[in-house]
């Protein structure tokens, strides 16, 4: 059996995603995103799922910066989860939500909830905790404390705490991708019946800042018609100014129009790593509720 790693404790969106990809996997929950990806390199588990991208906030740096900076992982497959952001808290405190000092979350659960937190908890404390899953676990280990947290269903559930209000998300399009990274695992269309499409992920750095520069790289992908669905660019944290570009191409590793873009791009003497090319999955709420 395999054995999967994700951000922990039970109930976070990770393990959602994780266990929506692989329902039979042994789960192993870690206390950061990268302690579980260091969880495949020193192999104590064969896959790991991080979140990479948030529809209302963006990039989760950290996951691509140690993707890029730290470790050498090839992406296997990507997974993208709706996500619905609840009011959590213990029965007792239902009645008098004014009274509430603290709301504790993730820092990416919190950004999704600016605007309710701001309307509905003006001067509450906000406390930033490494998931949601642990925010929820707090609010049950300190039942004398008059504080809230941000987090799904299955954290209500596991941590014994009521729904005091469903879907406080900003904005209604909520939905995280996820990557599954591992060294010892290929996956299929055939793996999941949640299966969209196949992407290529790859890291470019170009040999100079000159004009026209990223004109040239995109232009070697526009040409063969390849779509990207995102083009993002990262600090090689080797001084100010200085960027490589992460770009994703609506296209499985072939052996043409990849590589032909790969050798187009070496030729104007980039560099290119292949981040991974992989299938995607996607999954929506009936599945999760099940
Ligand atoms: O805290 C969790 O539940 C997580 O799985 C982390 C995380 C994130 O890093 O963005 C995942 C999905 C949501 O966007 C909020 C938090």
């Amino acid at each position: 059996m395999k054995k999967v790693g994700y951000l922990g404790p039970k109930g976070t969106f990770t393990e959602m995603a994780a266990k929506a990809v692989f329902p039979n996997a042994e789960g192993h929950q870690y206390k950061t995103i990268p302690s579980s990806i260091d969880g495949v390199i020193n192999e104590e588990v064969d896959i790991a799922v991080v979140p990479l991208e948030n529809a209302i906030e963006g990039s989760v740096n950290l996951t691509m910066d140690y993707l890029l900076h730290n470790v050498h992982l090839p992406i296997i497959g990507e997974v993208i989860v709706p996500i619905r952001q609840h009011l959590l808290g213990l029965q007792k405190n239902s009645g008098d939500l004014e009274a509430v000092r603290k709301v504790y979350s993730h820092p990416h659960a919190i950004a999704q909830c600016h605007n309710f937190l701001r309307e509905q908890f003006p001067h509450a404390e906000i406390e930033y905790t490494n998931s949601t899953g642990e925010a929820a676990r707090y609010i049950m280990e300190h039942p004398n404390e008059l504080s809230v947290a941000i987090g799904n269903e299955l954290a209500a559930e596991e941590y014994g705490l009521q729904i005091l209000k469903h879907n406080i998300h900003d904005f209604e399009n909520n939905h995280t991708r996820f990557i599954i990274v591992s060294n010892n695992t290929v996956l299929t269309k055939d793996h999941s019946p949640l299966y969209t499409k196949h992407k290529t992920t790859l890291m470019i750095t170009l040999p100079s800042d000159y004009s026209g520069a990223l004109h040239q790289v995109l232009s070697a992908f526009s040409w063969r018609k390849l779509n990207l669905s995102k083009i993002e660019s990262r600090p090689t944290k080797t001084g100010l100014g200085n960027y490589f570009f992460v770009i994703d191409v609506d296209h499985g590793m072939d052996d043409i129009l990849i590589p032909g873009v790969i050798a187009e791009l070496e030729a104007l003497q980039c560099s290119v790593r292949v981040l991974g090319s992989y299938p995607c999955y996607s999954i929506n709420m009936n599945i999760i509720a099940k």
